[in-house]
């Protein structure tokens, strides 16, 4: 069944996610981080939700992604893998669960895969860390890569919106990823130019969030998306909702009327 079909009730599969690109269907993929939000998400027809550990920031109020746990990804992937009926789940791996070695990558997937219901995992790396993908691939764990702008590294490269701009680079990591068996490739803040060669020379999607429309699908953080992180305006963002105005309004009636008497009237209480 098709990744792109949201009328379908059918799981959409690691292949079936890879397919659309030979059959030149654009994946939509947003996060999700609990049951509630999974399940609205699910049920809008994206073809993938991914538990990112940009958690960290838009959930637990840090200032990086670099604190999130494996258990904690682990608990949020559970609850959003329990809601999600057709798309693809994708877990992050956070910051050192899988860099020290292939060893620790496949001991941490594999916990994602057993705890969670998860269909992939996601790390940060190209090049750097072929060695981890090739372990996961070679234990059939499938495995997101993900290059341009690393979160992860913002210790190195001092902020988290540095558009990476090294064609070479770029292109070695997403070769590399590829080579080394990575399902897809989310491309993060790199020029339109770059993310459109990349995407011509490797077989598997690459998903893009601040790369241009030529990527296979896109990514977006939900809370980014419908509004609700207000401070947060980077030029790849485009917002459908503005959830937060409407959140703000809904409860300053609710509030008001509380305590007004207005509510709760006869209609809401029981004889
Ligand atoms: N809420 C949220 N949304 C995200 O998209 C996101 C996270 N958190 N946390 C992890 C990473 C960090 N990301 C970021 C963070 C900041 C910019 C940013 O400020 N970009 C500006 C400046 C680019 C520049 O000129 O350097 C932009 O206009 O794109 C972009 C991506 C994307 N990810
Ligand atoms: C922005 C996406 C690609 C991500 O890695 C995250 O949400 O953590
Ligand atoms: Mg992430």
């Amino acid at each position: 069944m098709s990744a792109a079909s949201p009328a379908t009730t059918s799981r959409v599969t690691v292949p079936d996610f890879v397919k659309a690109k030979s059959q030149g269907r654009k994946l939509a993929v947003v996060t999700a981080y609990d049951f509630l939000w999974a399940g609205l998400m699910d049920a809008a027809g994206v073809d993938a939700v991914l538990v990112g550990d940009s958690l960290g920031m838009v959930v637990q109020g840090k200032e990086t992604t670099l604190p999130v746990t494996l258990d904690e990804m682990i608990y949020h992937g559970e609850l959003v893998a329990r809601a999600t009926k057709r798309a693809l789940v994708i877990v992050d791996l956070p910051f050192m669960t899988y860099q020290v070695s292939p060893r620790q990558a496949l001991k941490s997937a594999g916990r994602v895969f057993k705890e969670t219901g998860a269909g992939a995992v996601k790390l940060e790396g190209g090049v750097n860390q072929s060695r981890a993908i090739e372990a996961l691939a070679a234990a059939d764990l499938p495995v997101m890569a993900h290059v341009g702008m690393r979160p992860q590294s913002v210790r190195r490269i001092g902020r988290m919106s540095a558009i990476q701009r090294n064609e070479d680079q770029l292109v070695a990591d997403a070769r590399a990823a590829e080579a080394a068996g990575a399902f897809s490739i989310v491309l993060e803040l790199i020029p339109r130019g770059i993310a459109k060669r990349i995407s011509a020379e490797v077989k598997i999607p690459t998903i893009g969030i601040g790369a241009g429309p030529e990527c296979d699908g896109q990514v977006l953080v939900t809370p980014d998306m419908l509004g609700l992180t207000e401070g947060f305006s980077p030029r790849f963002l485009k917002r459908y909702a503005n959830l937060a105005e409407t959140v703000r309004t809904a409860v300053g009636q609710y509030v008001q009327e509380v305590r007004s008497g207005e509510f709760p009237t006869a209609a809401n209480s029981h004889e």
